[in-house]
């Protein structure tokens, strides 16, 4: 296809100088680089075809970037980047150096906010909209959030702070696609579907006129325009409760609804809610038909779609957990499995459909999906919470508050430890073993491979009371499955090769490259297994016929796994020379996750060379460090 038109849109000023009956042609345009494109690099597809009209109506309205858009997750921003001067960049989309795949400040003034953990627009504009109208600017603020993140808690913290702030410009605008990862769940979801299908109108007629009356005559003129323009109003809804103008629901993909809506918007200002329907994966069919396996392929052919390969894949950690958790599910008619809205990543497909009675999707609301296992564990039920460790940082509270100081026996799988590769800073898993360990009551462990994987689930299962097993994103190196649920001891370390002078002490699935350099130069290579309790029995051992100890990890340095192995020999008394190797104070960007591992110096190379800085050569300056 040509991009004739696109081509020419290098800002938003430019969109604003097309003509009216230009914006078809430039959305089909739009859509079709946006396939092509994310086709190229991989990426969130699906919510992005599903954004067009509303990102070219947008920008066509607002007078963007002094008008600030939020968009919400922001995996639905390519549209908005294509149009921000940014469309040349998209072949970079995602990898190392190139455009993130959501929005960010530091990439483009037109990025009012960086988001991409869900639910935090509405929060974030109406404060854009406070920090305005205390200096006197007169512009408007915009969040755009999808049905799924609408259903958390923020944005309902966001929506209830908003409805008694006077004089603000706040325009939430709900793109409901009816989907979230997954197909959404509920009751909000319910309410929407009753909005749309006319049954809550049909409801709510008679309500609906009595508030009516009561509207101030400018809203009365926006409600005459509304029910011109599209036949229809919905009285008292939700979000008219909530202190908002509720506007719609109107056709996201019809541009003649979403310019004059949004005009009319704009000229009111205030507190307005506009509530349009959309269709994820809109104008590529096979991405209609399964919005769910294209929300955020890798690489593909748009002409045959995507692919199942006809070489059998090594198993990912994610299946390792998921095969575990049927296993156990299984054998201990106890076990629930509970995930906030990550059905698929966290590999819980299989499980929902063997004991749909025992899963629970319980939407974006990790706080809550946190509190809710702590309430089946005090019943003395065995709740399983799959959940990526970037979104445990959500429940944190509700972690320590909730599970760990009343000791329930919760489990819980984190997924994506350390980096996680194109999602970049905002995905990464490097904080959890820092943000764990300090936690009385918790047990953390670090599995090494797919079997450890295993075998260390079934362990924290079997312990009664908080326990984190933590493992990354993608394939281990393959390693032979015991079928049968084993357990280990809690806090023991398996020494896994006898060398000389430096202990390379491994926490988690580094320990290969680790190994490498330990039989190349001959040192003791130990599997920690455990970051909590830490077998110190182990370290102490070690010590005494060891010049030095290297700890490994992929996770933050600061108050890591090693931090906890020096406060360990300092607590003993024991001097020993300690070189820590993990993730520097930085945050680091998206790019392939082997190669943010090797520049982050976690590969064997990186590792060989952090020893040889540290220790020399020839170790031979080990005791002087
Ligand atoms: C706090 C948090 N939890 C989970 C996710 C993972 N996640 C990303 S998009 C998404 C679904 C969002 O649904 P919706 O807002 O309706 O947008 P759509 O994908 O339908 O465009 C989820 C669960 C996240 N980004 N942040
Ligand atoms: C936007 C978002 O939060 C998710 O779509 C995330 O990108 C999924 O990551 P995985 O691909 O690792 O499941
Ligand atoms: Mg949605």
């Amino acid at each position: 296809m040509s991009y004739e038109l696109l081509e020419t849109i290098n800002s938003p000023q430019q969109l604003r100088a097309l003509e009216r009956k230009e914006l078809e042609p430039l959305a089909v345009q739009l859509r079709q680089f946006i396939l092509e494109s994310v086709s190229q690099t991989g990426g969130h597809l699906s919510s992005n075809l599903g954004t067009v009209e509303l990102t070219i109506a947008l920008h066509y309205v607002f007078n963007t970037p002094e008008d600030r858009i939020v968009w919400d997750v922001g995996h639905q921003s390519y549209p908005h980047k294509i149009l921000t001067g940014r469309r040349e960049q998209m072949s970079g989309l995602r990898q190392y150096g190139g455009l993130s795949g959501f929005p960010k400040r530091s990439e483009s003034a037109f990025d009012a906010f960086g988001t991409a953990h869900s639910s935090t627009s509405i929060s974030a504009a109406l404060g854009m909209a406070v920090a305005s109208r205390n200096a006197g600017i007169n512009r408007q603020h915009i969040a755009v959030i999808g049905d799924g993140a609408m259903s958390a808690g923020m944005a309902f913290e966001a929506m209830n702070n908003a409805g008694v702030t006077p004089d603000v410009n706040l325009l939430v605008i709900l793109n409901d696609n009816d989907m979230s990862i997954s197909p959404p769940v509920g009751a909000l979801n319910h309410y929407l579907a009753r909005l749309l299908s006319g049954q809550f109108y049909a409801a709510a007629k008679n309500m609906g006129r009595a508030v009516l009356q009561h509207m101030p005559p400018v809203l009365e003129l926006a409600r005459r325009f509304e029910e011109h323009a599209k036949g229809m109003i919905m009285p008292a809804t939700l979000f008219e409760e909530f202190g908002f103008n509720y506007v719609g629901p109107i056709d996201g993909h019809d541009l003649s609804a979403l310019l004059p809506t949004l005009q009319n918007l704009r000229e009111l200002g205030g507190l307005q809610f506009l509530h349009v329907v959309t269709k994820k994966g809109q104008g590529y069919k096979l991405a209609e038909a399964d919005p769910v396996l294209y929300h955020g392929p890798g690489k593909f052919d748009p002409e045959v779609g995507i692919q199942k390969s006809k070489v059998p894949a090594k198993p990912t950690f994610t299946q390792i957990f998921g095969q575990w958790l049927c296993d156990m599910a299984q054998a201990d008619e106890r076990l629930v499995g509970i995930t906030p809205a990550m059905r698929e990543g966290s590999g819980l497909v299989e499980f929902e459909k063997r004991f749909p009675k025992r899963y629970f999707d319980v939407g974006i609301a990790e706080q809550h999906a946190v509190t809710f296992a702590a309430g089946i564990a005090c019943e003395g039920q065995k709740p399983v919470v799959a959940i990526y460790s970037t979104f445990l940082q959500r429940g944190y509270d509700q972690l320590i508050h909730d599970v760990a100081l009343q000791n329930l026996d919760v489990t819980f799988a984190l997924d994506r430890a350390g980096l996680v590769g194109a999602d970049g800073a905002t995905h990464a898993g490097n904080y959890d073993i820092a943000y764990l360990r300090c936690i009385p009551n918790m047990v953390i462990a670090t599995p090494s491979d797919e079997n450890e994987t295993r075998l260390l689930l079934t362990t924290c299962y079997e312990y009664l009371g908080p326990a984190a097993v933590r493992y990354p994103r993608g394939s281990g190196r393959g390693s032979d499955i015991v079928a049968k649920l084993e357990s280990v001891q809690i806090g023991k370390a398996v020494v896994r090769r006898q060398g000389k002078r430096l202990a390379l002490l491994v926490f988690g699935t580094l320990l290969p490259d680790a190994a490498q350099v330990a039989d190349e130069l001959d040192f003791t290579l130990v599997d920690m297994r455990f970051v909590k309790p830490l077998d110190e029995e182990t370290l102490l051992d070690l010590s005494k016929n060891h010049e030095g100890f290297v700890t490994i990890e992929e996770a933050c340095i600061m108050g890591g796994a090693g931090s906890a192995v020096t406060e360990t020999l300092n607590a003993q008394g024991v001097l020993m020379p300690v070189l820590q190797i993990g993730l520097a104070d930085e945050f680091i960007d998206h790019g392939d996750q082997g190669l943010l591992r090797s520049k982050a110096g976690l590969d064997a190379s990186g590792i060989r060379a952090s020893i040889q800085r540290r220790f020399g050569d020839d170790i031979s300056k080990v005791n002087a460090a």
